[in-house]
C-alpha cells in the first residue's frame, strides 16, 4: 500500500491497534491526553458526541505532534470514541465493580446501539514555512445493534470478576469472554470492539493509499 500521508493512531486502545494493523494500515501511535467531559447537549446527541470526543482526541494529538514532537509533512491523524447507549442514556467506562454490575444487569435481555465516532485530521506542517500549516478534518459516527442474552446475577458477578468489563463502554468486551454474554449483532462487529475499519479504509482511501 502506497501511503502519501504518514498516518498517526491517536489512541491508547490495544484493539484499535490490532483493528487498524490488521487492515494493513502503516502508523505510528501518537496519544494526548483528553478531558472526556460531555456537555448536557451532547449528551443528549449519542452519535454527535462520540465525534465531538473523537475529534477533541485527534485533536490533541495534532497539537502534541506540532507543539512537541516538532512534526513537519503530510499526516492524517486518526481518534475514535466508542460509548454504549440504552434507551437514550450513554454508558461509558464502568467507574467500579458495582458500576460494571449495574451496567450489565441493565443490558441483560435488551438490545443497545454501539457508537463509534471516528475523526480524522488531515495536516500539512511545511518544514520550511511553519507559517503555512494547513488543517482540516471530517468526522463520522458508525452505529451497531447488540442484543444481550437474560443475564442471571451469578454470570454477570462471575464475569466482573475476571476484571474484563473495567477498560470498557458498557462494562464488556464482544472480541473476548463478554463475547458469551451476546444473543445477536447486527451492524459492524468490528464498530463494537472500537473502530468500524472497514469504513474508515473505505472513507478515507486517498489517505490509505488505495487511490491511483
Ligand atoms: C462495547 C465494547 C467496547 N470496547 C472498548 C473499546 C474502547 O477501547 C473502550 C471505550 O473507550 P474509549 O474512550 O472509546 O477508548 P479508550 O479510552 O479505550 O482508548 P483511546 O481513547 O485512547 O482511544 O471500550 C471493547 O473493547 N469491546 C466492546 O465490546
Amino acid at each position: 500500500m502506497a501511503q502519501s500521508f504518514d498516518i498517526f493512531l491517536a489512541s491508547g486502545s490495544p484493539r484499535r491497534r490490532e483493528l487498524l494493523t490488521r487492515e494493513g494500515v502503516d502508523f505510528s501511535v501518537r496519544t494526548a491526553e483528553v478531558d472526556e467531559y460531555l456537555t448536557i447537549d451532547e449528551r443528549r446527541d449519542p452519535e454527535q458526541a462520540a465525534k465531538s470526543l473523537a475529534e477533541r482526541k485527534a485533536r490533541a494529538s495534532v497539537e502534541a505532534l506540532l507543539n512537541q514532537d516538532g512534526y513537519t509533512g503530510m499526516a492524517a491523524v486518526i481518534a475514535a470514541d466508542t460509548m454504549v447507549v440504552l434507551d437514550g442514556e450513554i454508558y461509558g467506562k464502568p467507574v467500579d465493580e458495582d458500576d460494571a454490575m449495574r451496567m450489565l444487569g441493565e443490558l441483560s435481555g435488551r438490545t443497545h446501539q454501539v457508537i463509534t465516532g471516528v475523526s480524522v485530521w488531515l495536516m500539512h506542517a511545511p518544514a520550511d514555512n511553519p507559517e503555512e500549516l494547513s488543517l482540516g478534518f471530517r468526522s463520522f459516527a458508525e452505529t451497531s445493534h447488540v442484543r444481550f442474552k437474560d443475564l442471571d446475577e451469578g454470570i454477570i458477578a462471575w464475569y466482573v470478576g475476571t476484571g474484563e468489563p473495567m477498560d470498557k463502554a458498557g462494562a464488556y468486551g464482544i472480541q473476548g469472554l463478554g463475547g458469551d454474554l451476546v444473543a445477536d449483532v447486527r451492524g459492524d462487529f468490528d464498530n463494537v470492539v472500537g473502530l468500524p475499519v472497514k469504513r474508515l479504509v473505505a472513507d478515507f482511501a486517498d489517505v490509505f493509499g488505495l487511490e491511483e
